[in-house]
C-alpha cells in the first residue's frame, strides 16, 4: 500500500538562492589521492541532481558546500553571503548556513517524537510560533496523526518525509540530500520522488540532491550533472539513461555554469 501523502496545495515557489562553488579539495581514495575540482553556479530555485560513479566525491563536494568539511582551496557562497573561502580564512559554521540537508539514513534521533525532531529544528522560534510551525510541517508531511511517534514506530517512507520537512522547517535557502531515498523500497522511493516534487514547489529552496539513479535523477532534476573521479563532466541529453563512456574519453570541464 502506497503511503498517504499530503494533500497541501503548493503555494508559489519562494525563491531560494545562487550557490557558487569554486573549491578544489584532495580526496584519498582506495587507488590513490586525487582532486575534487568543482566550479558550478546553481541558478535560485533550480533543482541539481548530482549523479557518478562511487567514490567520485558526491558526498564529500556535499559536506563541502554544508560545512561539514573545510575546503583545502577555493570558496562556496549563497546568494552574497561567502559561506567559506580558504584564502581570506572565512569558514562560516554549518549551523550558521542557511541549509538543511537529508542523508539517506534518516539522522533521527531515536528517543523523540516526530512533532519534537521538527520542533528541535527551530530553536529560534517562540513557543507558540513553534508549536504552530510544527503542525504544519507535519501536516505537509502527511504525519500530522504521527505527531507523538517514534522513529522506531515509522516506516522507511514516514522517516525520510519527516527528515525532509525537519530540514525545510526553517525555510532554507539551500536542500542539501545525499542518497535520501536510496534505503526504501521501490513503490516508497516512487511517492517520495513525488513528494520532493512537490516540497521544491513549494518551498522552492536551491537544491542539490545526490543519486545513482539515472531515470530517478531525469525525473526529479531542472538540471543533471554527472562528477567522475572529482571532475564534473558534459552529459548529454539523453546519455544519462546509458551507462556512460570510460572517464578517459570524456571531455573534462574546468567549470559549469547553470546560469543561462
Ligand atoms: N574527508 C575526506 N578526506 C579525504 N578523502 C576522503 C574524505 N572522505 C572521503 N574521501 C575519499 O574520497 C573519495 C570520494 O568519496 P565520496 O564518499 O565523496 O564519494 P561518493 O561519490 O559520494 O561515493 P558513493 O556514491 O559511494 O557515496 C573516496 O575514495 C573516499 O575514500
Amino acid at each position: 500500500m502506497p503511503e498517504p501523502v499530503s494533500n497541501f496545495v503548493p503555494s508559489a515557489a519562494a525563491p531560494g538562492a545562487p550557490l557558487s562553488v569554486a573549491l578544489t579539495h584532495r580526496l584519498r581514495g582506495p587507488q590513490g589521492a586525487f582532486d575534487l575540482s568543482v566550479r558550478l553556479t546553481i541558478p535560485a530555485g533550480c533543482f541539481v541532481v548530482l549523479t557518478g560513479p562511487s567514490g567520485a566525491g558526491k558526498t564529500t563536494l556535499m559536506r563541502l558546500i554544508a560545512g561539514l568539511e573545510r575546503p583545502g582551496a577555493g570558496r562556496v557562497a549563497m546568494g552574497t553571503r561567502v559561506w567559506s573561502d580558504a584564502a581570506a580564512g572565512v569558514f562560516v559554521p554549518v549551523r550558521a548556513r542557511d541549509l538543511g540537508f537529508v542523508f539517506q539514513d534518516y539522522a533521527l534521533f531515536p528517543n523523540m517524537t516526530a512533532a519534537a525532531q521538527i520542533g528541535f529544528a527551530l530553536p529560534h522560534l517562540p513557543r507558540r510560533a513553534r508549536a504552530e510551525r510544527v503542525a504544519e510541517m507535519l501536516e505537509i508531511a502527511g504525519l500530522a496523526p504521527l505527531a507523538r511517534a517514534y522513529p522506531a514506530q515509522l516506516s522507511g517512507g514516514q522517516k525520510q518525509r519527516l527528515a525532509l520537512v525537519r530540514a525545510l522547517a526553517r525555510g532554507p535557502g539551500l536542500l542539501l540530500l545525499d542518497e535520501p531515498l536510496s534505503a526504501l523500497d521501490p513503490e516508497t522511493r516512487a511517492e517520495l520522488q513525488a513528494h520532493l516534487r512537490r516540497m521544491h514547489a513549494h518551498f522552492g529552496a536551491t537544491t542539490v540532491m545526490t543519486s545513482h539513479d539515472p531515470a530517478e535523477a531525469a525525473l526529479l532534476a531542472d538540471r543533471v550533472l554527472r562528477l567522475e573521479a572529482g571532475a564534473l563532466v558534459h552529459t548529454p541529453p539523453g546519455a544519462l539513461a546509458q551507462s556512460g563512456p570510460a572517464v578517459a574519453s570524456r571531455p573534462r570541464i574546468a567549470a559549469v555554469s547553470l546560469i543561462p
